[in-house]
């Protein structure tokens, strides 16, 4: 019999110029896996905004502003020693707002978190700017190159699915290229962006480079329509990120967005089956399925759907299992709130009026225990629905997937591409010459082969379409992260 942990209520304060700044306008932070209150978080209004932004105004010309870039590469992996050394804490902290499994978010999560500061430490060092001798009437020509500068308060608006991972994957190489950062983690998981305070005063990070406001859409408003930030980036729901758009506006800020996705995953008739079967129920359940990248609709060659449906449903029966987080074979966990499986639910109940066959699941777990006061959902597997339903058009965001069964390639890339999202794409062959032919024909920003969520942090990360504008990872972040200005010196 699990013994259910005691959990002891925390006070989650804003981080603002190097201190703790309690608003006592607090909200209820709840547990998905049994829905008790683990936290109170104190709601940010204008007067903290305004101190956050004005704090990390204040920090580029102060003592961060001055540093070299080799001592700031040094801080930065400082940070992310920093944050390795509080594993435990982090893991905890998470684990509390999200009711992920310990195992999710030990492999997945947490180490996110000291790795995106690492990964970016020296990105401006090792990456340099362009050059071109020009050649002028008097013979002697001209000498242009760039220099780049950090681009100044970076407001960071994060959600809460990987709430760790995306919000230092922005803070990571934000802070590298020498910016200052307002956080706005979701108000559904502020620990973990709460904590990372303390490592920044741990570490020695001036006062005002990192602060963390909390609260809802209008505190993130705030912060998007504040005239002293000179840049959005932005992880959450489309329709946020054109909202988004909007409110900045009037005041001109560069953005960097990353949305939605309804993401197709591809199953043709040479793939190898048992690593697709594994790689696929990642795709389609990894963290309860809340993840951006997820592949909630499968297209799978007819001559072995029958197959792929069959196995596809026991990975889903027996290789995932409920539980608490901290037991060991505990690898599915709840969605992150009772909003959100409702959400997912009137998706499931959207698939049945659609006409969907219903593989297994469709439904949320009773377990007669304290659980039932959670937000649990089960993992749902759906055929016979046509390719343009909204249950495989919309994004739902849960552990579900649609298996449409195809017949060539042409038609299946035609059908993959048929999407106003172009976040990610997965596909499942042997063919080596299929590989090069199939992928560069997907509208996706990020194309997996033979697996899925494998990622090296040198490489462009983004959506195309509605699902996002710009990329960041790798070099490519430095186009939001800095400003060029070029030089162009008469010789
Ligand atoms: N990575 C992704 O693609 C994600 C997609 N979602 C989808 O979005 C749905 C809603 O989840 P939410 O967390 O509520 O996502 P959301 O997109 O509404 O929120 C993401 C962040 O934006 C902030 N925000 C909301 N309205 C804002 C505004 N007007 N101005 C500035 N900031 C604002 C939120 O407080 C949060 O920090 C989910 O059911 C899921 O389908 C959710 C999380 C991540
Ligand atoms: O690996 C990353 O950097 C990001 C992964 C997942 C998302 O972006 C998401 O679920 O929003």
């Amino acid at each position: 019999m699990h013994q259910h942990k005691e959990i002891t209520v925390r006070d989650l304060p804003n981080f603002i110029n190097g201190e703790y700044v309690t608003t006592g306008d607090t909200f209820d932070i709840l547990y998905p896996v049994t829905g008790e209150v683990t936290a109170r978080a104190h709601r940010a209004g204008k007067t903290e905004v305004d101190a956050a932004v004005a704090a990390a105004r204040a920090a580029l010309s102060g003592p961060w502003g001055k540093m070299s870039t080799v001592d700031r590469s040094k801080m930065v992996k400082a940070i992310a020693a920093g944050v390795e050394k509080r594993f435990d804490d982090f893991l905890e902290a998470e684990v509390l707002d999200t009711g992920k499994p310990y195992s999710v978010a030990s492999h997945v999560d947490i180490p996110r978190g000291g790795a995106n500061f690492a990964a970016f430490a020296d990105v401006l060092r090792e990456n340099p700017t362009e050059t071109f001798r020009l050649d002028t009437p008097d013979g002697l020509g001209a000498l242009n190159y760039g220099v780049r500068r950090p681009r100044g308060v970076i407001g960071i608006i994060s959600p809460w699915n990987l709430p760790l991972l995306l919000m230092t994957f922005k803070a990571g190489p934000a802070l590298a290229c020498g910016n200052t950062v307002v956080v706005k983690p979701s108000e559904v998981t502020p620990s973990t962006a709460t904590l990372m305070g303390e490592v920044m005063n741990d570490v020695g990070v001036p006062p005002g480079v990192f602060n963390v406001v909390h609260g809802f859409g209008d505190t993130g408003e705030l912060l998007t329509t504040h005239p002293d930030v000179d840049g959005i980036t932005f992880t959450g729901e489309t329709l946020t990120g054109s909202i988004i758009l909007k409110a900045i506006a009037p005041t001109l800020k560069a953005t960097s967005m990353e949305m939605g996705g309804k993401n197709p995953g591809i199953v043709f008739e040479d793939a190898d089956l048992d690593l697709t079967i594994r790689e696929l129920g990642r795709a389609c359940f990894l963290n309860t399925g809340q993840v951006c990248l997820g592949t909630e609709r499968v297209y799978v060659h007819e001559s072995i759907f029958d197959e792929v449906r069959d196995r596809l449903k026991d990975y889903a029966e027996n290789t995932l299992k409920y539980g608490y987080p901290d037991e060991e074979e505990t690898n599915f966990g709840p969605v992150v709130s009772d909003e959100h499986r409702d959400k997912v639910l009137s998706y499931y109940k959207i698939a049945a009026e659609e006409g969907a066959t219903i593989v297994t699941g469709g439904g949320a777990p009773k377990f007669e225990d304290e659980r039932d006061g959670g937000s649990w959902v089960e993992p749902t597997i759906w055929t016979g629905l046509p390719h343009d339903s909204r249950t495989a058009t919309e994004e739902i965001f849960g552990p579900c997937t649609t298996l449409i069964p195809f017949s060539d390639e042409d038609e299946v890339i035609k059908l993959a591409n048929d999407t106003r999202y172009g976040l990610a794409a997965t596909f499942f062959t042997t063919d080596a010459s299929r590989v090069h032919r199939v992928a560069p024909q997907l509208e996706a920003g990020i194309v997996w082969v033979n697996s899925w969520f494998l990622r090296d942090l040198r490489t462009a990360f983004g959506g195309m379409k509605q699902s996002g504008i710009g990329r960041e990872g790798g070099v490519h972040g430095l186009e939001f992260y800095t400003e060029v200005s070029n030089v162009c010196l008469k010789i």
